[in-house]
């Protein structure tokens, strides 16, 4: 049989592209089709290099091809991963070994929402091919456990080169340790600052994370003396600040960025997102409604002169599958999942300029609370 290339392409195009709501051809992924006989041999390009990924692209184009153009056709499929924003930001003299980003998300203000931001920024980062930790560092609320919805599992101890390690426990890809596992539910909890930086120590020297590209490290809110000791007990990368339009938010972001741009700090702020940015009913998702005020985190960004990572609107399904453990991330094609997907590509990019302009950030050495001014105020 004589195979022509327009039917190739034409049966290509019944393939969907996961996520971007695109058949193969519209999202650019066909490169190439060579017709030799009744072989044929199509060039992909990926944007992933997961495994599972290339797995499915490949079975794809053989069974569209055999379905819609001639069942004997021998197909050869070549893929290429171009993913130069996914490609992993790699610091040199990595602080911890094997971990090659920490980034700290912190908020100023309580019930902003950035554990839902940081659980989602978490599992849009493992979506797109990064190796990522959560590290649920908020004692006075830690939630990554509900998020992940692995309230009932503990860590396991696990033994590496004759040490024993806690191995974090895993949910959608994401490796996750919180100090909710080392607490008995409605339990209150007092940390002091150096008993909650020892027990943070621990899940981050005495764990078994293995490589990451991504440690995500949910910090409580508010810009006092815990944070000064979390700090004192990481090497952060870089820093997320979340937070809502509404001023009495602003105003504690605003702490929170001149917590970490301090002097004794120094840790580099990636960007504001502005979380609950406006609320659109579902029947009418064309409609927006301000109720905290509008660009709030944005003109925040902007005067403060910190990158502007993007907006998350209020939707009732985030808090949903916040409830339920499913991360909003995780759906496909949906407005808040490519919302989310646009602000981890951002963190991703300012990360990567971070790293090549600046040498690590030193495990902080903070001695005494002077100095921190900016902090108390
Ligand atoms: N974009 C959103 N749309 C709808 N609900 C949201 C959104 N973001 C967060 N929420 C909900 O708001 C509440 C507070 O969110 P979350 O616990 O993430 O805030 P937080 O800033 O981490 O709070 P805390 O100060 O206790 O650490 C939760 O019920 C969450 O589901």
């Amino acid at each position: 049989m004589k195979l022509d290339k327009k039917d190739i392409l034409k049966a290509l195009e019944t393939i969907s592209v996961s996520g971007e709501g695109q058949n193969m051809i519209e999202a650019d992924v066909v490169t190439n089709v060579n017709i030799f006989g009744d072989e044929v041999e199509v060039d992909l390009v990926l944007k992933t290099p997961a495994m599972h990924i290339k797995k499915r692209a490949e079975v794809d184009v053989m069974k569209a091809i055999h379905k819609h153009v001639y069942e004997k056709a021998k197909v050869k499929v070549n893929i290429r991963v171009d993913a130069p924003k996914n490609k992993a930001p790699e610091i040199k003299g990595k602080p911890i070994p094997g971990i090659k980003n920490i980034v700290a998300v912190a908020s100023g203000k309580g019930g902003v929402g950035k554990s839902t931001v940081t659980a989602n920024l978490a599992v849009s980062l493992s979506k797109m091919g990064f190796k990522v930790g959560l590290l649920d560092a908020d004692i006075y609320g830690p939630s990554a456990t509900i998020m992940f919805d692995v309230e009932r599992e503990r860590p396991l101890s696990v033994n590496v080169d004759g040490k024993s390690k806690m191995k974090p426990v895993e949910n959608y890809g994401v490796k996750i340790l919180s100090i909710g596992f080392f607490t008995k539910p409605n339990q209150a909890v007092i940390w002091r600052g150096p008993m909650a930086a020892k027990a943070l120590n621990q899940m981050i020297f005495d764990a078994d994370w293995g490589e990451l590209d991504f440690l995500l490290v949910d910090l409580p809110p508010g810009t006092g003396d815990i944070h000064l000791s979390i700090m004192q007990s990481m090497p952060i990368t870089g820093a997320v600040i979340v937070s809502t339009p509404q001023n009495v938010a602003l105003a504690d972001a605003k702490k929170g960025v001149a917590m970490f741009q301090q002097e004794s700090i120094n840790v580099p702020v990636l960007g504001i997102i502005e979380n609950m940015a406006y609320f659109t009913p579902a029947e009418l998702p064309e409609n927006k409604y301000y109720i905290f005020g509008e660009k709030g985190a944005k003109n925040l960004a902007d005067d403060l002169e910190v990158p502007f990572l993007g907006e998350i609107p209020l939707v009732q399904s985030v808090r949903e599958a916040g409830d339920i453990g499913r991360p909003a991330a995780l759906q496909e094609d949906t407005p808040i999942a490519d919302a989310l997907k646009d602000i981890t590509r951002n963190v991703v990019e300012e990360t990567v300029k971070r790293n090549e302009n600046i040498p690590p950030t030193e495990a902080i050495k903070i001695t005494t609370m002077a100095g921190c001014s900016a902090v108390k105020k």
